[in-house]
């Protein structure tokens, strides 16, 4: 693959990821960003079924149109997996953060100098679990990510080892929520973070400790 580069852990190197230009990342994340529209409209919408067949046959085209040029893996930007810091806000796929991602809120992430990590985002019914609620596996979803990244941004990466949520009040939707995450401490390969998630009046709904550790490859 022209370009390609891998990060300096062995698992990378089985699925070499293209780099891409900032212009590049700019115009995918444009066309994610009206796919995520078209993700909730879709879920929204009353139009009448005969509109309904005529929609899904020109998103069936426009999807066979973007398909005809196919990476096998998604890209990363810059130094994709391997800088701490800022770096991982280059991990431009995921689906919590991945600005490239429609599936993703996303989840646009601040490195604070002290060395914790935060995100403001919103979730909408794409995320719903009870009536009018986040679904509690999304809000798990990102604070593993956010937790996750804290450890990464410590220096200390790996994969979670274990995840423990308290849902303390419920998260609600439509409305701006907060998650903060730092790393509580560092045991050999473990390290511990800690996170949590609050609402728009700053109380906190879920709050979580995680172990990441870097698993030994060959
Ligand atoms: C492969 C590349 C890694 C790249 C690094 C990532 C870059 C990060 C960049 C950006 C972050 C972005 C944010 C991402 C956020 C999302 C993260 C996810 O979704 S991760 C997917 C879900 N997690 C898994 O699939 C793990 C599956 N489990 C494993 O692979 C292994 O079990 C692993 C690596 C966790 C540990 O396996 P062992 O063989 O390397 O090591 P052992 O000897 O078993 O454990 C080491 C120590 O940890 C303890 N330990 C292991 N699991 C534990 C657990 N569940 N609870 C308590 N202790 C545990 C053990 O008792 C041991 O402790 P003692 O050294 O003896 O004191």
């Amino acid at each position: 693959m022209p370009g390609a580069r891998t990060s300096a852990h062995p698992i990378f190197t089985v699925q070499p990821r293209e780099p891409l230009d900032e212009r590049r990342v700019e115009h995918l994340s444009a066309l994610a960003a009206e796919v995520r529209r078209l993700n909730e409209a879709t879920v929204h919408t009353a139009l009448p079924e005969e509109e309904l067949t005529e929609l899904t046959a020109q998103v069936r085209a426009l999807t066979d149109r973007l398909d005809a040029a196919r990476r096998a893996f998604p890209p990363v930007s810059g130094d994709g997996y391997t800088t701490p810091g800022e770096g991982m806000l280059q991990q431009i796929a995921s689906p919590v953060t991945g600005e490239l991602n429609p599936i993703a809120p996303p989840c646009r992430i601040e490195f604070l100098e002290d060395g914790s990590v935060r995100t403001e985002f919103t979730l909408n019914f794409l995320y719903e679990g009870p009536p009018g609620l986040a679904h509690g596996g999304v809000s798990a979803m990102v604070l593993d990510q956010l937790l996750g990244l804290a450890a990464n941004n410590n220096g200390t990466p790996g994969l979670t080892a274990s995840l423990e949520l308290r849902y303390r009040r419920p998260t609600p939707l439509g409305q701006r929520l907060t998650a903060e995450a730092r790393i509580d401490r560092i045991e050999g390969r473990k390290a511990y973070a800690v996170g949590r998630i609050l609402n728009a009046e700053g109380k906190v709904t879920i709050e979580a400790t995680a172990m990441f550790v870097m698993p030994m490859l060959g």
